[in-house]
């Protein structure tokens, strides 16, 4: 076990590679370069791939740095949601996959298409076929003066390449998987709140896009609406295989996903995921939601901050490499640690007893559900 007075003496030990100190010979490098090289790129198999993207905004000479090095990995089929407090960077996100903004730095990849790289004409077709985007105001999602056909029709006819037949009938099906066959003919102002979230997914869908984005979908909805349109998400995802991402402040829906990732100061803070376990002895099944805090390409880890503050840890933590997990401990001046905690070479809670994972003075993230940090 190292203590806290180990570190620093010797990085490469303290990393767990077990290389010998001092300078590697030329041909250690060149086979770690080799290694290097052979390694697949971050992301390769993600639909979506974000790598330490960054965007900041100024506003009357003021830097506000919305994305701080975000990173975020979407797989293909997943339907997943992000949370995150008012101002965390859900939105700047959401615009950036969206090919509405661009980052000022980092990268992103959508389906094979570089977000950083692409000329005008490019994001037009990006927007067109490969996302379809679900906003809270359904004015912004559906034209007034035309039917809810019309509607989902448009995106079809606008990217050209189906005759008006083929059209109507492609509608026509969205229409029926989503439920909204008794819509057709009627306008927004005739739908209610919840077929119109509905029938803009229906147009979201039009091109058969791979990624699906919806930012509060549900945000204007009561519980029992939000719930039906939650179920149509699903329905596209399950039925139509589409990757969907939704922001959302909706418990509701943030708990019913498999995986819901928590966005904090304009970085991925934590993640909850859910998986369903079988009780080996009842076979009872039940569904199992884990939180685990995030670590980034860098080694930079965001504790959460009831952990910190309730241990009145500030600026600096010591670090302590157990063979299982990290210990994180309050930066105390050696004397006083000690005389609380009492002899030993590790820190000790009050009954004199080594900490457990899931005691959060080990920065071991407990079982928990909702991540909205
Ligand atoms: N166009 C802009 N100009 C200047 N600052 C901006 C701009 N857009 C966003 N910001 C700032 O960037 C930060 C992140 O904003 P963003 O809208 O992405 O947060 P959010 O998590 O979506 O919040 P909310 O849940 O309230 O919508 C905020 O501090 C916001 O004020």
């Amino acid at each position: 076990m190292t203590t806290p007075s180990d570190h620093g003496q010797d990085a490469s030990a303290a990393a767990g590679t077990g290389a010998p100190a001092g300078p590697a010979s030329l041909a250690e490098l060149e086979r770690r370069a080799a290694a290097r090289r052979r390694r697949p790129a971050y992301g390769h198999d993600a639909l979506i791939a974000c790598d330490r993207l960054v965007r900041v905004f100024t506003a009357d000479g003021v830097e506000v740095q919305a994305l701080q090095g975000l990173d975020l990995l979407v797989a293909e089929g997943e339907l997943m949601a992000l949370v995150g407090a008012s101002g965390s960077g859900k939105s700047t996100l959401m615009n950036i996959l969206a090919g509405l903004d661009v980052p000022t730095a980092g990268a992103a990849k959508v389906a094979g298409r570089d977000l950083l790289t692409m000329d005008a004409g490019a994001r037009l077709g990006y927007r067109r076929e490969v996302v379809g985007f679900v906003w809270q105001q359904t004015a912004r999602n559906l034209l007034p003066y035309l039917t809810t056909l019309q509607n989902v029709t448009l995106p079809m006819q606008l990217s050209g390449g189906r005759r008006r037949a083929a059209r109507t009938k492609a509608a026509e099906r969205l229409l029926s998987m989503l439920s909204l066959d008794h819509c057709r003919d009627r306008r927004p102002h005739q739908l209610s709140g919840g077929e119109q979230q509905r029938t803009a997914i229906a147009v979201a869908l039009a091109n058969s896009p791979s990624v699906l984005l919806a930012d509060e979908p549900t945000g204007e909805l009561d519980s029992h609406t939000a719930e039906q349109v939650f179920t149509a998400f699903r329905t596209a995802n399950e039925e139509l295989g589409t990757t969907i991402v939704i922001v959302t402040h909706d418990q509701a829906v943030a708990s019913e996903v498999r995986r819901t990732v928590a966005i904090r100061d304009g970085r991925t803070s934590s993640e909850v995921l859910r998986r369903t376990e079988r009780d080996a002895a009842t076979g009872r099944e039940s569904l199992v939601a884990r939180e685990y805090a995030m670590l980034d390409r860098t080694g930079r880890l965001q504790l959460p901050a009831e952990y910190t503050g309730s241990l009145g840890m500030e600026h600096r933590v010591l670090l302590e490499l157990e063979s299982d997990h990290i210990g994180v401990w309050p930066d105390r001046p050696a004397d006083e640690g000690r005389a609380e905690e009492g002899s030993g070479d590790g820190p000790e809670d009050e009954a004199g007893q080594a900490p457990e994972p899931g005691d959060a003075r080990t920065g071991m993230p407990g079982t928990a559900d909702g991540a909205d940090a």
